[in-house]
């Protein structure tokens, strides 16, 4: 069964990056809103990631005109308000209606230190303000090429998720993501996918439950284009993507939003 038949909606989240200043990102949005119809937004989720500097000018727009498109953050602080320079808090993210908030990204973990810890830290303060988190895992090449993927990125799961009560849980976003895989233009396997997101479904049954297990959506990232998202989405447990690159390109996102027509 694919996520459909499943019952778990896909979600196509645009993970911006460092990329789109505020003009940029409303022209940018806009686009999507004139491209996506509404029969998009019933089969889809259509979400983006922009810069923290563009939030409020999306929520505008997106306010503004009613459009469907969902949006987040890229990252968020584990604190909640106080003496911590260059932060930005739930609460504020919260009172911008973001929907989403990206926890433990690659790129965050790599350049910035992000360990299990934080990152646990990071989705209990996502939880406290209403917001979901997606929470990102994978390995990198050495990892991978030692065969130690699946256990590797399950236990980056159950750090990120330590003491985090079902009721969370079971509306939380995971996003598997190969290190290797991500803007290298080296996509994983749709086998490849499957077997560490179907892992990650399967810890989430025995941590929880497989009811819970079942609800929560697990995307794949890394290179993620409109001639490779119909074979990744045709595994059972991927129910969506987490896309970098081709999220920038309006047309290109569009296009990964209508899989079905690939
Ligand atoms: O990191 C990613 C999304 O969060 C993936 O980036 P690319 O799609 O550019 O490989």
């Amino acid at each position: 069964m694919t996520a459909v038949e499943n019952g778990r909606t896909p979600l196509m989240a645009g993970n911006w990056k460092m990329n789109l200043n505020h003009l940029e990102a409303i022209a940018h949005v806009q686009k999507l809103a004139f491209a996506l119809a509404d029969k998009d937004y019933d089969a889809v989720e259509v979400a983006v990631l922009p810069p923290f500097v563009d939030l409020r000018s999306v929520q505008t727009l997106v306010d503004g005109d009613k459009l469907k498109i969902k949006y987040g953050a890229q990252d968020l602080s584990a604190q909640d308000s106080g003496a911590y320079t260059g932060e930005i808090s739930g609460s504020m993210l919260a009172k911008l209606k973001c929907s989403y908030v990206a926890v433990g990204h690659s790129e965050r973990r790599q350049y910035h230190g992000e360990g299990d810890e934080l990152c646990n830290a990071k989705v209990k303060a996502a939880y406290r303000h209403g917001i979901t988190p997606i929470l990102c895992v994978g390995e990198g090449l050495d990892i991978r090429k030692a065969g130690q993927q699946v256990p590797y990125t399950l236990a980056q799961v159950d750090g990120g998720l330590k003491d985090v009560p079902a009721e969370q849980v079971e509306s939380i976003v995971i996003a598997y993501e190969p290190v290797w895989a991500i803007g290298t233009g080296e996509v994983a396997t749709p086998e490849d996918a499957q077997e560490v997101c179907g892992a990650i479904r399967g810890r989430l049954a025995e941590l929880y439950s497989q009811e819970l297990a079942d609800k929560v959506r697990i995307q794949y990232g890394g290179s993620v284009k409109s001639g490779n998202i119909a074979a990744i989405m045709a595994q059972p447990d991927v129910d969506g993507a987490l896309i970098g690159g081709a999220a920038l390109d309006a047309d290109e996102f569009v296009k990964i939003v209508r899989f079905r027509d690939q």
